[in-house]
């Protein structure tokens, strides 16, 4: 399979690397990206081939994933527009509809919307995946193929859900790492070190997530066998369920759903 990444930042960095960790041959891989100081890491950490434009050779490939900003997305596509044919186009970008790229490119009909998260940089991502119905069976295997070597894949009936999947997998490891640095401070004001402290909390996060993933038993049973009864963790509970976690998170979830609806809804709404 060839590769061609349109936007070299955040995502499309981890979801290479993800391929290069899996033994991807990376030479079949070409980067556009209009800021040339990203170009020499590119090509010298992950061995790429990087340009700052997109030209009908460099897009002679099998699959193109797109994944500038969104607010960046309409005008990349109204340049790639004439340089298609028939190659299957991978967005990667929060909040734009198939139907808009669609028209931009031109009315392009195999694309592929994803949602990828940036533990693909160590094969323990998620993406969530919607296929229009002109993407074939072939395509679809070759999308499928791309994204699980950046972890697991969910694929959905309904494009209207990636908003949702967006709000929790797409953005959660931020939230995650959030919780960690929280964690990881409240044991500094406890009167540990910072490097202990992080410690700690980095262990813990790992391995009560190793274990909830890993275990037939559920999640509140887990939590209910830390739980002694008249003991520390109770108190700990009680203080979290005090300030409301669960309404903090189901908050957080719809703004950054939210948030993904109103970029497809101002930016889809461009010509
Ligand atoms: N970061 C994340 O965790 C996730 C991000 N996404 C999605 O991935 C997409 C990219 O996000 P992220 O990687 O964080 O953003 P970045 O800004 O890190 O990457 C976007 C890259 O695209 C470049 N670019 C701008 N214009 C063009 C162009 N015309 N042609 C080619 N490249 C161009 C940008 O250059 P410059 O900086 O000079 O503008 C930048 O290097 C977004 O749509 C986002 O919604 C999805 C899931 C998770
Ligand atoms: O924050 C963002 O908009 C992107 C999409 C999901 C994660 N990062």
């Amino acid at each position: 399979m060839r590769i061609a990444f349109i936007g070299g930042g955040n995502m499309a960095q981890a979801l290479m690397i993800g391929l290069q960790q899996r033994g991807f041959s990376m030479q079949h891989i070409t980067v556009v990206d209009p800021d040339t100081t990203k170009h020499t890491t590119l090509q010298t950490a992950l061995g790429v081939t990087t340009a700052d434009s997109a030209t009908e050779a460099l897009l002679a490939v099998d699959v193109i994933v797109i994944a500038v900003k969104p607010q960046q997305l309409q005008q990349v596509a109204q340049t790639l527009a004439p340089l298609l044919n028939a190659q299957l186009v991978v967005s990667v970008a929060a909040g734009i509809r198939t139907a808009d790229l669609s028209r931009w490119l031109g009315g392009y009909p195999t694309i592929i919307r994803t949602m990828p998260n940036t533990p693909a940089q160590i094969q323990s991502g998620i993406t969530g995946a919607f296929a229009l119905p002109a993407v074939s069976a072939a395509q679809r295997t070759q999308a499928d193929d791309l994204l699980q070597a950046a972890g697991e894949v969910v694929w959905l009936d309904d494009e209207v859900q990636l908003d949702a999947v967006t709000a929790i997998s797409g953005s959660g490891p931020a939230y995650v790492f959030l919780m960690i640095e929280a964690l990881s401070a409240a044991g500094v004001a406890l009167g540990l070190s910072e490097a202990q402290s992080l410690q700690l909390s980095l262990a813990t996060f790992k391995g009560a997530s190793l274990l909830a993933a890993g275990s037939q038993t559920p999640i509140a049973t887990l939590r209910e066998q830390v739980t002694s009864k008249g003991g520390t963790t109770e108190q700990g509970l009680l203080s979290m369920r005090q300030h409301d976690i669960h309404g903090m998170m189901q908050h957080a979830a719809e703004q950054a759903a939210r948030r993904a609806k109103e970029l497809g809804d101002q930016l889809g709404a461009q010509a």
